[in-house]
């Protein structure tokens, strides 16, 4: 087996990539998109929809674990692989962002992050020992430092301090698992707000320290989408050519490749698991509401040129009345389009980059996607 970590650009058009990632739990393609699993679970849907949909890698959320069942009892029944039935490669996040956007009452010292259980108030710490610990208890193949995601809007000499702190983080993260071991890896995450002389500075410290793969964080914060592609144009070629690049939280179809084109290699978001269970769906044609009357009496597929179960087996008419009768069917349903939906456009990302054809792909989906944004 290649080792973990291993990297390989196999074609490139212009500053998009096509290449593979090596995990202890097999082989990563990419440019390649994350269903987001919360909860040890992508909501609605089982291990055996996933192969089907032909996902690659699953993201698991650290604080939530953590809250519940416990990342000690996860560990107890397998780390994540064997809790969930997945044998896939797995990637979490390191509860930052989560203890920053959910946790109440936080505190910052340079030693960790003291914050409330979101679910009984009691009193927890995140230092960026326990945040890898509880990582290497989920079976994780891949890990992400600690950090301090700032808010949208926060000043620079806040934001300025605030990187360095995450970069002192970043290093005692790979202190406390150091490279190759037991084949798990971690990423480094580039903070700095939407200051690119900050921008600069943390991925320039960053870089320092032996991460097989690089983030880009602090990103779908509430900036507008012109603001979130200028700083990913300032920030993505900054990243090592050679190391997988990260974008974290995003996005919808169009903000994945414009980061494809800026050289971003791996994607996560909720939108399609998220939208899917309120009826908002994604389709070759656009965005649509399968719960407007127009589909009520619509025979038609979702969308004829998706090859997922949803619409090789039901109607409009139908995937509206589950979703008009709150059917749990219609989670499910929904979900496995959606996220067929994403899945499917990353492998015509991968393709169309092995054929030099991307920026046609990309003006295809534009084209589609620019006047149901409206
Ligand atoms: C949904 N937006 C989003 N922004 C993120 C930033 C981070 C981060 N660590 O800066 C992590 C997850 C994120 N999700
Ligand atoms: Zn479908």
């Amino acid at each position: 087996m290649t080792r973990p970590g291993t990297f390989q650009i196999l074609a490139r058009d212009g500053a998009a990539r096509r290449g593979t990632l090596e995990t202890a739990h097999g082989t990563v393609q990419t440019p390649v998109f994350m269903p987001v699993g919360t909860q040890a679970s992508v909501k609605s849907i089982d291990p055996r929809d996933l192969d089907e949909i032909r996902a690659q890698i699953v993201l698991g959320n650290t604080y939530h674990l953590y809250m519940r069942p416990g990342d000690e009892l996860v560990a107890q029944m397998g780390g994540l692989h064997g809790f969930a039935a997945w044998d896939r490669p797995v990637l979490t996040d390191s509860g930052g962002f989560q203890v920053f956007s959910l946790a109440g009452l936080r505190e910052i010292t340079e030693n960790g992050v003291t914050f409330r259980s979101h679910i009984d108030g009691s009193s927890h710490i995140f230092t960026p020992e326990k945040a890898i610990a509880i990582q290497q208890n989920l079976g994780s193949d891949i890990m992400m430092v600690l950090d301090e995601c700032v808010a949208y809007g926060t000043e620079y000499d806040y934001t300025a301090k605030s990187l360095e702190m995450t970069t002192r983080w970043a290093q005692r993260c790979r202190d406390a698992h150091p490279e190759g071991q037991n084949g798990r890896l971690v990423f480094g995450i580039v903070q700095g707000g939407f200051f690119e002389d900050l921008r600069t500075r943390s991925a320039q410290q960053l870089m320092e320290i032996p991460f097989e793969g690089f983030a880009i964080g602090g990103l779908s914060v509430g900036e507008s989408p012109d603001e979130m592609r200028q700083l990913l144009a300032h920030t993505a070629p900054l990243l090592p050519d050679q190391k997988p690049r990260y974008l974290m939280g995003v996005g919808t179809p169009m903000d994945i490749l414009d980061g494809v084109a800026l050289g971003v290699d791996m994607f996560d978001c909720v939108l399609p698991t998220r939208n899917a269970r309120n009826g908002t769906l994604f389709t070759s044609f656009g965005k649509i509401n399968i719960k407007q009357a127009r589909f009520r009496d619509d025979p038609e597929p979702l969308d004829p040129e998706c090859d997922c179960y949803a619409c090789r087996t039901f109607s409009r008419a139908y995937l509206r009345h589950l979703y008009m009768a709150r059917e749990l069917l219609s989670y499910r349903l929904n979900t496995l389009h959606n996220l067929r939906f994403y899945l499917r456009m990353m492998e015509e990302v991968r393709d169309a980059i092995g054929q030099g054809t991307f920026e046609q792909l990309r003006a295809r989906y534009r084209a589609a996607y620019e006047q149901s944004e409206s």
